[in-house]
């Protein structure tokens, strides 16, 4: 497994080390493609007591799978995201995420992403991305 690094600075609310506030994620690849992030989620982001918010959940799975696009270099935006929320994932508790890029349909990239605390799926979730231009993504940063 090797760090996917960023290259620059950034403030996403998932994974970006200049954004204080957000989660901070840190995640790996391996050879075959395959994105994993262990990490334990801050009483901050609690929804449920104990346990983290449904839309932390959906954050970490929609995270991770953008991960597993830019492992193909494939810059992509979230079009459909699913969710399950199998059973409530614990603060403070070091989790494991995984996702991986499944198939290509044209600009249509399909990924999906697990997580799991001593091997017991949490939460899953399946997305549909579509690949955008750097220009694109980029166009409202000089606001
Ligand atoms: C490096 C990137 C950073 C990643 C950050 C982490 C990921 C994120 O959280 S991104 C933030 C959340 N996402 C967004 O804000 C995206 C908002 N949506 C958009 O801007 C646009 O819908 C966008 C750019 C994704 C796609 O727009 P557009 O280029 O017009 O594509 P659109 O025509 O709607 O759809 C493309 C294809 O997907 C198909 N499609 C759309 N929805 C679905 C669906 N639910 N199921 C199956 N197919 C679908 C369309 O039919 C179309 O197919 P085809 O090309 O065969 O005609």
């Amino acid at each position: 497994m090797r760090p996917l690094a960023h290259g620059a600075a950034h403030h996403c609310f998932g994974c970006g080390k200049a954004n204080r506030s957000g989660l901070r994620l840190n995640f790996l690849v391996s050879d075959e493609g395959l994105i994993v992030c262990r990490t334990k989620i801050p009483a901050r982001f609690e929804g449920p007591p104990g346990y983290v918010h449904g839309g932390v959940i959906a954050t970490l799975l929609d995270e991770a799978m953008s991960k597993a696009n830019r492992a193909c270099n494939v810059i992509a935006m979230t079009r459909h995201l699913e969710v399950d929320y199998r059973r409530p994932v614990p603060l403070r508790s070091t989790i494991e995420i995984t996702a991986r890029h499944l198939k290509a349909e044209g600009r249509k990239h399909f990924c999906e992403a697990e997580i799991r605390l001593h091997g017991e799926t949490l939460a899953s979730g399946k997305a549909l991305f579509i690949a955008v231009t750097k220009q694109f993504l980029l166009s409202r940063t000089k606001d």
